[in-house]
Order: structure tokens, then C-alpha cells, then sequence
């Protein structure tokens, strides 16, 4: 059972991003109060300069982001350490040679001993304690995932936003990660392709050529996303 989750407000005021001369969000309005958002729409759509938004890794060009109460543009520190992200690419996130140090690196500062306890439950929790001391190159596309999600479900940020968490992971760990990220008590946005697992969220959004096409129920906004595919 999901124990009861801290959500906060995700709030975007007529925000557009603009890269080589050209719109790639234009005008989004929206603001989020859900526990789970789904984040769907087509490739280009503007689904993960959306998700860079909220961490304040994209800063608007024109409009305000506001997270948690903590505007992007002037909040940006405070708001890197509220957002915990996932990034599609592991590779990016992993900085340490072997699983265990990089776990242990996210929680520098933490008494050694409680390091210890907590990179031995989040090892085995993501099913690589195994891989523990490997070099973090021999994993494999998957594991790297993982291992990646762990490294910042670790430090228990009171929002995580995955971009395509699932991607590279079989229908196991697929299965395994969209259950874990469901039941977290953080705020979650998730962005995915994955249909099934926006559906199990409590509110979706719909990009669509930069520009935010619908938001509601997973199931409204997912039947307006196959209505417009044909
Ligand atoms: N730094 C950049 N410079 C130029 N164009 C960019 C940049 N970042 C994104 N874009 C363009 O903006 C558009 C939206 O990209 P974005 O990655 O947000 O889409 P997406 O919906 O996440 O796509 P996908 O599902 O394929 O991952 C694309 O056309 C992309 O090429």
C-alpha cells in the first residue's frame, strides 16, 4: 500500500523555450497537484525539455516555472537539490567506478555506517547487489538504469522526475520500476512512452508539437493521444 505522499504544486505561467530561432514549448500553462503525472506525447513533442523545466536544468525563455514554491530562475540551487532527475541516458548519471560507490557518493556527508546500511537496502532493493563492486562500465544498459534511479531515489527527493525510466530495462525490471516509482512517497512525473504505466498515474499531460495539448485523467488524456495518432 502507498503510504501517503508530500505533493506540492508543479505550476508553468506562459512558458516558452526557444533553441536555434525556433519555439520548442510554446506558451505552456499548466499547473500540477497530483501525486503521479504521466508526461506522454510524440518524439519531438517537447516531452523532456518539459521534465529539464522542473529542475531548473532548461530555464524558460519567456514565463515563470514554479516548483514546490521555488522559482527556476532565482531558486535555481535550492530547486536542483528539491528535484531529484532521472535521466533517459544512465550513462550521464553514473560518476563513480563500481554501483556501490556511486550509491555511497550520493549520500556523502551521511555517517559512514549509515552509508553502508543504506547502499546495501538500495542495492538490493534494485536487484543488483551482486553487481555491487563491479566496474559500473560492465553493467548492462539496464543495470545502468537501475542503477541510475537508485543513485537518486537514495538521497529521497521530495519530487523525482524520470525521463523514459523504462526504456531500456525487460518486461521484469520495467515491471519492477514503474511499481516502485507508483509507491514512492515522493511526488513523481514520469515521462514515458509506455501507455500502461501512464495509466497507472493519477493525472497525465499531453504534449504535442511544443505546446501542451491536453491535461486530466490518464485515461481521457491517453484516448485523446491514440484519437490524434489515427
Ligand atoms: N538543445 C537543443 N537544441 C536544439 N533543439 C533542441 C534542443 N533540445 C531539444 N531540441 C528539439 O526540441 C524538440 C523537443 O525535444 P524534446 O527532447 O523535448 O522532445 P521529446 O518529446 O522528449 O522527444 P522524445 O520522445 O523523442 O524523447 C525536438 O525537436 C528537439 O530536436
Amino acid at each position: 500500500m502507498r503510504s501517503e505522499t508530500a505533493v506540492g504544486s508543479i505550476s508553468l505561467d506562459g512558458v516558452t523555450v526557444e533553441r536555434e530561432g525556433r519555439a520548442i514549448l510554446r506558451g505552456v500553462s499548466v499547473e500540477l497537484t497530483a501525486a503521479r503525472i504521466a508526461v506522454i506525447g510524440a518524439n519531438g513533442s517537447g516531452k523532456s525539455t518539459f521534465a529539464r523545466l522542473l529542475n531548473g536544468l532548461v530555464l524558460p525563455d519567456a514565463g515563470r516555472v514554479t516548483v514546490h514554491d521555488l522559482d527556476s530562475r532565482r531558486d535555481t540551487k535550492a530547486l536542483r537539490r528539491r528535484v531529484g532527475f532521472v535521466f533517459t541516458d544512465p550513462q550521464s548519471q553514473i560518476l563513480m567506478p563500481t554501483p556501490a560507490e556511486d550509491l555511497a557518493l550520493s549520500l556523502r556527508g551521511s555517517p559512514r555506517t549509515e552509508i553502508a546500511s543504506r547502499v546495501a537496502g538500495a542495492l538490493a532493493e534494485h536487484g543488483l547487489t551482486d553487481r555491487a563492486d563491479v566496474p559500473a562500465s560492465d553493467l548492462s544498459g539496464g543495470q545502468k538504469q537501475l542503477l541510475a534511479l537508485a543513485s537518486v531515489l537514495i538521497t529521497e527527493p521530495r519530487l523525482i522526475v524520470a525521463d523514459e525510466p523504462t526504456t531500456l530495462l525487460d518486461l521484469r525490471n520495467s515491471r519492477r520500476v514503474s511499481d516502485l516509482l507508483l509507491a514512492l512517497p515522493s511526488q513523481v512525473v514520469i515521462v514515458t512512452h509506455d501507455l500502461a504505466l501512464a495509466a497507472r498515474c493519477d493525472h497525465a499531460v499531453l504534449f504535442d508539437a511544443g505546446s501542451l495539448l491536453a491535461a486530466g485523467t490518464p485515461d481521457d488524456v491517453i484516448a485523446e493521444y491514440r484519437g490524434r495518432c489515427g
